[in-house]
């Protein structure tokens, strides 16, 4: 497998808008390791999800091209997995079912036994296990989520696309899934990238953070390593200097280009206090949470 596995060469992408047709993204360039985990970053409305989308194949890019693993990405294909803010599970199956549907399509030629335990694999990993028989309606918001990952990461894509997939949890729920998020990608290691307006999270999870600029004609800012050792944990990370250092440059970069408009609306002020989640004074404090964007 390439080093560069996903490979996004000067996309375009326009769209018609009240005021005539704008171009969101333009000459968006990242290339993606093998196995690498990375966070993509950015204002509101700057075309994160529209460079998922395209990733996913569901919305074609106006100009430029991606690559997957050194295939073209013309169209959606199973390839390429999704995880979105809520689970889109199911409803009539049961956790297992719905994760064994994944594992189906990956091991075909498998016995019911062997695809069973594989799904009671992913399952365990998610902490739901003993939830293994229980439906969708039965399950919280955040066990459907657990399922959602379980299901994605039991697909084996080629490249697991993430759209701020905790964005609709409760901050204590969200801490709970960003953990069951790195427990399942130490253990299987898919590249992925991960939409996110949280700051921390993007530190906690990945590999780098892409930052984006503010659109139109969004492209990519600058891209942060994020150099601390894994496995992580929030505590961990909160008593690190780098970190707070890491911090201070991406909230730095998100509030150099809300300064790139006009004046910054109370909208944007507030947006900005949500992207980060403890004030400078109380850093040493802070715990790493999922405060909603
Ligand atoms: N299918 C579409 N038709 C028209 N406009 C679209 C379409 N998809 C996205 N847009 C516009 O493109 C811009 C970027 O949208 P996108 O959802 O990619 O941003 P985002 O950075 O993911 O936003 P958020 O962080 O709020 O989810 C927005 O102005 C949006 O209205």
């Amino acid at each position: 497998m390439s080093a560069r596995h996903l490979v996004l060469s000067g996309i375009a992408k326009s769209f018609d808008g009240p005021s005539g047709r704008q171009r969101v993204v333009d000459g968006f360039d990242l290339e993606v390791e093998a196995r690498e985990l990375v966070a993509l970053i950015g204002h509101s409305g700057c075309g994160k999800s529209t460079v998922l989308s395209m990733v996913a194949g569901l919305t074609k890019p106006d100009v430029g091209s991606i690559v997957l693993g050194g295939r073209a990405v013309k169209d959606p294909g199973p390839d390429r997995g999704m995880v979105f803010q809520s689970a889109c599970l199911l409803p009539w199956m049961t956790a297992l079912q719905n994760v064994l549907l994944a594992v189906e399509q990956v091991m075909p030629s498998a016995t019911r036994a062997q695809q069973r335990a594989s799904a009671m694999h992913y399952l365990e990993l998610v902490g739901l296990d003993d939830a293994a028989a229980r439906k969708p309606a039965e399950l919280s918001m955040g066990m459907r989520q657990r399922v959602g990952l379980a299901r994605a990461f039991a697909c084996r894509p080629d490249v697991l696309l993430l759209d701020e997939p905790f964005g609709m949890l409760d901050s204590i729920t969200r801490m709970e899934l960003q953990d069951v998020l790195l427990s399942l990608w130490s253990e299987h290691r898919i590249t992925a990238l991960m939409v996110t307006h949280d700051v921390d999270e993007a530190l906690l999870l990945s590999d780098r953070v892409v930052m984006m600029t503010s659109g139109p004609h969004a492209h990519v800012g600058e891209i942060l390593e994020v150099a601390l050792e894994r496995p992580r944990n929030r505590r961990m990370l909160v008593e690190d200097a780098r970190f707070d250092a890491m911090r201070e440059r991406v909230i730095g970069f998100l509030e150099e280009r809300a300064g790139h408009h006009a004046a910054p609306t109370d909208e944007e002020r507030d947006e900005l206090e949500s992207l980060s989640l403890a004030e400078p004074s109380s850093k040493a404090e802070a715990t790493i949470s999922g405060s909603a964007p």
